[in-house]
């Protein structure tokens, strides 16, 4: 899906569709239930075609009792009206009824197309714009377009028929008489000038929405730093800039709606004025009935019903479509011409790229194992994005062959995590190419790319739900069998002592794993995943020695058979690494074995000697 991002849309944040793709993307989700929808409008025509029963048999009684008829001419009307009155109430309830199910549908399908399309944005993505967003697109937006879906859409259908009805009936009884209903030309002109500005101010009161709701967040997230560092007053204002963001936005859509109402309510007032006026004239010249008359009167007033309706729900609909326009924008490129989320196939494992690797390897293919191809950096750059512009990496060239352990060590704020982040194709190099096997990082769709590489950190989340939900995230569909086998891998033995086994819920009221039970949860993830290349940062560095012990014990069992590059803290892991890559001021300085570099008497030998306390420190902290 590719979309043009509203140009309101700030550095980092996630895109919102543009009108032209949120209209295709409504269109698409009608299509997809077309009969329902013709359905819904075939019903909804019946019901305003009986509904019009009522002001036509009306103006048939006036003219009746003015030509003489008797009592129960006027009663077989009146009780036609009845039927008329009862026919319109049944088909409308009816009409409503099947279009509820067709908002729900659709509500079904935006909900799993986001997720989706959530779900396949690429860390990165999601680390720019901020998880505030993605939350408030998700629940606030959402909620939005359900309500418009579900009741909107019916309602406007329904009054959107009836008025053209009502309108059709007027000018059969006199075109003149039609005509009076351009007197709502000024509720013309109201909802023209609203809705050109509405869709601004839905827009910007979302985005509001979303950045109070992040901060929140992040404040309640980090409550205890919060706390610890005295930021609370820090932290408390800048939720009171965005709560006062957030009602400007809201003011400016209040003002909206405070003049297109009065000047809609008194539009209503003049077709019903000028058909009485024409009217009258008009039978006095002996053109049409009393009855004509009253008919087209009572008609043009029935027009405000449906008229409120469309009004009332257009500004939900303006909401809505706003909201549908953030949630429509999750998961497309800013520039439309990015990667863009893949369909993962029937077992879930998106369509590989069909090039072949320069390098001969096998290409990927669904359901094969992951080829372990040789990464390469060539003439990579990259500065982080609102980072003053300052180049992180100046030039990488790398080659790393399959199954080969590399270690990477060098000063702090060298580039080291932001080098495995490019080699793991979470950022992109602003200059040169990252490929993996061959192909380039940046073009495989991230599912697939994750069955190539995988970064590992000491970040690890454990997610509610069992154990067996927790794995079969990496792997889905993964039989048991598989399951116990990973977590063996890892040395988690604990898993197998827990009271329901696989089906354990993990979390606030079912099992809580420490900190190396939830790493070797992520590390068994990995396994299962089986990905030909891994990246490890950091991988224990924050773990207590004990916990990154038994972590290390586990990593050992994760990484046999793969292509590994280490972020590597102690110098013992560049030591035992087949080589070591030193990395200075965002470039390579030295490659070569561990003994080759000691040989060579360059800045590894001087990291090497620090380590072993034969040398003072180093001015610049290193990473031993
Ligand atoms: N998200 C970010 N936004 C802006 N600048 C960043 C970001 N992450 C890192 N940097 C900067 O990029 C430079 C390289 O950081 P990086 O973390 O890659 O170095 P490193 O060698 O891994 O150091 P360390 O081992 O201390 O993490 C540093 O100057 C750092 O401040």
């Amino acid at each position: 899906m590719t979309t043009a991002a509203a140009p309101s849309a700030p550095d980092g944040a996630l895109p919102v569709a543009s009108a032209r793709e949120t209209r295709r993307a409504a269109g698409r989700l009608i299509r997809r239930d077309g009969r329902a929808f013709a359905l819904m409008l075939a019903l909804n025509a019946l019901a305003a075609g009986a509904g019009l029963a009522g002001p036509w048999l009306l103006g048939r009684i006036v003219d009746t009792v003015r030509d003489g008829g008797g009592a129960a001419a006027v009663d077989r009307l009146t009780l036609l009206i009845v039927v008329g009155t009862v026919l319109q109430l049944l088909l409308g309830r009816f009409a409503r009824y099947v279009g509820h199910r067709f908002g729900e549908r659709a509500l079904a399908r935006v909900r799993e197309g986001f997720v989706d399309r959530a779900l396949a944005l690429p860390p990165a993505v999601v680390e720019r714009a901020g998880t505030g967003d993605l939350t408030a697109r998700g629940t606030t937006d959402v909620a939005s377009v359900a309500g418009t879906l579900r009741d909107a859409t019916p309602e406007v259908s329904v009054a959107v028929v009836q008025a053209l009805f009502l309108l059709g009936a007027v000018t059969v009884l006199h075109p003149l008489l039609g005509a009076c209903a351009l007197g709502l030309v000024g509720c013309g002109f109201a909802v023209r000038w609203y809705l050109r500005r509405a869709r601004r101010a839905y827009l910007d009161e979302g985005a509001a929405v979303s950045e109070l709701a992040g901060l929140l967040a992040a404040t309640a997230a980090g409550a205890r730093t919060v706390d610890l560092l005295g930021l609370a007053e820090r932290r408390a204002s800048a939720a009171r800039q965005a709560i006062e963001r957030c009602r400007r936005a809201r003011l400016r859509t209040l003002f909206l709606r405070s003049v297109l109402f009065p000047v809609v309510d008194f539009s209503y007032t003049v077709p019903v004025a000028a058909a009485l006026t024409a009217g009258g004239a008009l039978h006095q010249a002996g053109v049409v009935s009393l009855g004509a008359v009253v008919s087209a009167a009572v008609l043009l007033g029935q027009l405000s019903a449906p008229l409120d309706t469309l009004l009332f729900r257009t500004e939900q609909l303006q909401a809505g479509a706003a909201a549908f326009a953030r949630v429509t924008g999750v998961g497309t490129e800013p520039d439309g011409s990015g990667p863009q989320p893949t369909a993962p196939q029937a077992d879930g494992v998106p369509a590989p790229a069909a090039a072949v690797p320069a390098d001969g390897t096998e290409p990927a293919a669904a359901g094969a194992p992951a080829p372990r191809g040789r990464i390469e950096a060539r003439g990579v750059r990259y500065a982080y994005p609102g980072g003053a512009g300052d180049e992180v990496l100046r030039g990488v060239e790398l080659t790393v062959r399959p199954g080969e352990r590399l270690a990477l060590v060098g000063p702090s704020g060298a580039g080291k995590s932001t080098l495995g982040r490019l080699l793991a194709g979470i950022e992109a190099p602003r200059a040169g190419t990252v490929t993996v096997g061959g192909l380039p990082v940046a073009a495989l769709p991230p599912r697939a790319l994750r069955r190539q590489v995988a970064l590992v950190t000491q970040e690890h989340h454990v997610f509610l739900g069992t154990v067996r939900d927790n794995l079969r995230i990496a792997a889905p569909g993964a039989a048991d069998t598989a399951l116990h086998a990973a977590l063996a891998a890892v040395g988690a033995d604990w898993a197998a002592a827990l009271p329901s086994g696989l089906a354990t819920e993990l979390g606030p009221g079912g099992f809580r794993p420490d900190g190396a039970q939830s790493q070797q949860l992520s590390l068994a993830r990995v396994v299962l995943a089986d990905p030909g290349i891994l990246i490890l940062d950091e991988a224990t560095a924050l773990l207590d020695p004990r916990t990154a012990r038994r972590t290390e014990r586990a990593l050992a069992a994760v990484l046999e058979g793969r292509t590994v590059i280490a972020v590597a803290h102690r110098l013992h892991t560049a030591h035992d690494a087949d080589r070591v890559a030193v990395m200075e001021a965002g470039r390579i300085t030295e490659l070569g074995t561990h003994d080759a570099l000691v040989a060579a008497g360059g800045a590894y030998a001087a990291l090497w000697r620090t380590w072993h306390g034969d040398a003072p420190e180093p001015e610049r902290p290193t990473e031993v």
